[in-house]
């Protein structure tokens, strides 16, 4: 429910009240000056600081101090510079992500003043559409109920409001949908022309950043008309149309284009336009949700000029309404409807989350330890000499099991933290970060390297710990034994040593997994990735990879993307999450050298060897990246290459394993991998509890025996220790 109120946003009541901040979040002046001066300047501004800085288009949450709010959200809206520089996007943006923060923070009225339509110069009208549209949206999606407020003082800002809230409110009995006669039936349509308009996201025009083969563009535009150039020969137009991010010049650069034939242009552009749509969409996270929500409506570009990419008439000619009147062809909107049927296909797929990528995460991960384990310390022509040309292919039995090492055995305890976590704030109504329970989980671990089963004491926290078989030291990482005997303390903040050993990165992929579709921002999971591995590991570079396999993982498995595009995302992520770490461009350069080398390597060793030997977190996940792209569809040729070379076999084998398995499932892992794999059925088991998830609660009289075994006594299995 949304309303327009004219009353100062200091003295609302709501549950929180957003600030339109700026990026430094420091006091300012009209809205921003009278909230900080409301709650208590000093208290404001040190809460701010803590966060030091928030992007244009996000959002950071405060306490409310002394205003009736009990909590303040910093929204930065953008600055308007002409809205082409993705301002429309950016606000968008921050209402989103106040909306969320507020959801996350369990409150159920917010009031907002109108972000950025004041000395940041968003045009009201634009301003006020964008605002409802983001909230609307927000509203249509989400399952938790909040009232939104505009608290406006202005009369005539106030006026505006109500006529577009009106207008939006009536144009159609679903969202902003309007009314088109088509084929002789009424349908719902979305009408779109400038970018900067509600729908301007749905232009070519519009700054949706992404790479198609190897080439960047800024905008549809930009690819089309580079596109059309390149499809008649013309190189160097089609440069010229890369040098320029303004659509216009693009536009008038695509006219200049020599060899131009009308009839092969109208048979390709079509195809070329769909790819093109396919690559922005998917690539732009907020984009693709906005194409999904227009649901089924039919979407329509308007402008007069146009007769092949729009119907042909203006976004305010009431003929718009009606398909016979077009005197244009639309092909915009069609290819944007097929696009919109493809992705929407994918997200349904794709929200179904798969028992099959969970149990495969975990189990290709075990099989490539496991094969890698056998020659973790070998050099390749001691490999060669003992497997032959192709190193090792089959695992080595000891006894009639393929021993998994300590990669698996802490992957193991990761995910036990998760679910005790879970499990105790789900019962108990409080916990503390995730990271404290994987924290106690890695001490267990450690018990498990310097003890003997069983341990003799009334209580342990994990289940784990009642398994023999991981009694056993299997080449223990050694920053992992001595930061765990110091406590394993560590966090990105307070590192708590300079080590950039894989032992971060080679356990974090439950946390992957187990935020799959559970609506938290790629941001948490990320971070959580990188203070999993912190908690031992302080070089930026011991846990960045970390925060990077994780997203991967989660990213694979809920947006239903290519491997190379999760790959890309997790990169882009990582320069957004630690933009001030001192080894961030050593990071993305090592990633971007892996992607390239799958690209174009021929010879598996010499790439390896480019990007170093495994022993370090980032070559690490960039060998296994290497090997998972390269042979993104097999399995077995993937792990064998991850860990036939001089460096960490398990490690770079286990990681590798686990982006494939995630990728691929459980049933594209070859029978060979899993016979004889041991904890086999234990692997399969923590996986099926990371997909189930804790379903007791304190307000819940249903039981779950086994489940309370697990993860509240740590009893299981056998009821007692
Ligand atoms: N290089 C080396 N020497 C040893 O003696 C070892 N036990 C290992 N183990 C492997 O090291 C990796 C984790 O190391 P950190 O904890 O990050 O130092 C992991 O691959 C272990 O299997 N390595
Ligand atoms: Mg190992």
């Amino acid at each position: 429910m949304i309303t327009i109120k004219q009353i100062s946003i200091t003295d609302l009541s709501t549950d929180a009240i957003v600030n339109a901040a700026n990026e430094h979040l420091q006091a300012g002046g009209g809205v921003c000056g009278a909230i900080f001066s409301a709650a208590g300047y000093d208290k404001l501004q040190a809460a701010c600081d803590v966060f030091k800085h928030c992007d244009t288009g996000s959002a950071v949450i405060t306490s409310g101090f002394d205003l009736k709010a009990k909590y303040i959200i910093h929204a930065v809206g953008p600055i308007w510079r002409g809205g082409q520089n993705g301002e429309p996007q950016a606000l968008y943006n921050a209402y989103k992500r106040s909306l969320e923060l507020a959801t996350e923070n369990g409150c159920h009225s917010i009031g907002f003043p109108l972000i950025s339509a004041g000395i940041y110069g968003y045009p009201l009208e634009d301003a006020w559409r964008q605002a409802i549209h983001a909230c609307r949206d927000f509203e249509n999606s989400s399952t938790h109920s909040i009232e939104i407020i505009f608290a406006v003082l202005d009369k005539r800002i106030i006026d505006t409001g109500i006529e577009i809230l009106n207008e939006l409110n009536s144009s159609s009995s679903s969202l902003l949908f309007e009314n088109l006669l088509i084929s002789g039936r009424q349908v719902e349509a979305v009408f779109f022309h400038l970018p900067n308009e509600l729908y301007g996201f749905l232009s070519n025009w519009y700054m949706s950043p992404f790479d198609l083969d190897g080439v960047h563009y800024s905008s549809m535009e930009q690819y089309i008309m580079y596109q059309k150039c390149v499809l008649f020969g013309d190189q160097a137009t089609a440069k010229k149309v890369l040098l320029t991010d303004d659509p216009s010049e693009q536009q008038k650069l695509g006219k200049l284009c020599t060899g131009y034939i009308n009839g092969v242009w109208a048979g390709a552009r079509q195809a070329i336009a769909m790819r093109g749509l396919l690559a922005k969409f998917n690539q732009n996270a907020d984009l693709r949700e906005r194409l999904i929500n227009t649901k089924e409506a039919y979407l329509v570009e308007c402008a007069h000029s146009d007769k092949i990419w729009a119907c042909g008439i203006r976004l305010n000619e009431s003929e718009r309404f009606d398909a016979t009147k077009w005197t244009g062809q639309n092909i915009l909107g069609f290819a944007l409807m097929a696009v919109r049927e493809i992705i929407q296909e994918n997200h349904e797929v794709n929200n179904t989350r798969s028992i099959d990528k969970f149990h495969g995460c975990l189990i290709g991960g075990a099989a490539g330890d496991a094969l890698g384990y056998a020659v973790e310390f070998m050099h390749e022509n001691q490999i060669i000499s003992k497997y032959g040309n192709d190193g090792i292919t089959e695992y080595e039995l000891k006894n009639g099991v393929a021993e998994i090492s300590d990669d698996t055995q802490m992957t193991l305890f990761t995910a036990n933290g998760l679910l005790f976590g879970t499990t105790r704030g789900m019962t108990r109504g409080i916990m503390g970060d995730y990271e404290s329970y994987i924290q106690i989980m890695y001490q267990n671990w450690y018990r498990t390297q310097k003890e003997t089963y069983p341990i003799q004491e009334d209580y342990l926290c994990s289940w784990l710990m009642n398994i023999p078989a991981l009694f056993s030291r299997r080449a223990p990482g050694n920053t992992c034994l001595s930061a765990i005997k110091q406590g394993a303390e560590g966090s990105t903040v307070h590192p708590i040593n300079d080590s950039k050993g894989c032992g971060g990165v080679m356990r974090v992929a439950p946390i992957g997994l187990y935020f799959v579709n559970k609506h938290q921002q790629f941001e948490m999971s990320d971070k959580l990735g990188a203070e999993a591995a912190a908690l031992t590991h302080g070089h930026d570079l011991g846990f960045i990879p970390a925060a990077a396999l994780v997203h991967i993982i989660r990213a694979l498995l809920e947006e239903r993307i290519s491997l190379k595009d999760a790959v890309k995302d997790a990169i882009d992520a990582m320069r957004k999450l630690f933009p001030d770490a001192k080894h961030i461009n050593e990071f993305t350069a090592i990633m971007e050298k892996s992607i390239m080398l799958s690209d174009t390597a021929s010879d598996d060793l010499n790439a390896i060897h480019q990007l170093g030997e495994g022993w370090v977190a980032e070559e690490t996940l960039a060998i296994a990246v290497y090997c998972a792209l390269k042979y993104e569809r097999d399995f077995d040729k993937a792990i064998r290459v991850a860990v036939n070379h001089n460096g960490d076999s398990d490690s770079t084998g286990a990681v590798c394993g686990n982006i494939l398995g995630a990728y691929l499932g459980y049933d594209a892992i070859p029978q060979k991998y899993k016979e004889h794999l041991e904890l086999h059925d234990i692997i399969i088991e923590i996986a099926d509890d990371l997909y189930n998830d804790c379903r007791i609660s304190e307000y819940d009289s249903n039981r779950d025996e086994v489940w309370e075994s697990k993860y509240i006594y740590a009893t299981y299995p056998g009821g007692k220790r």
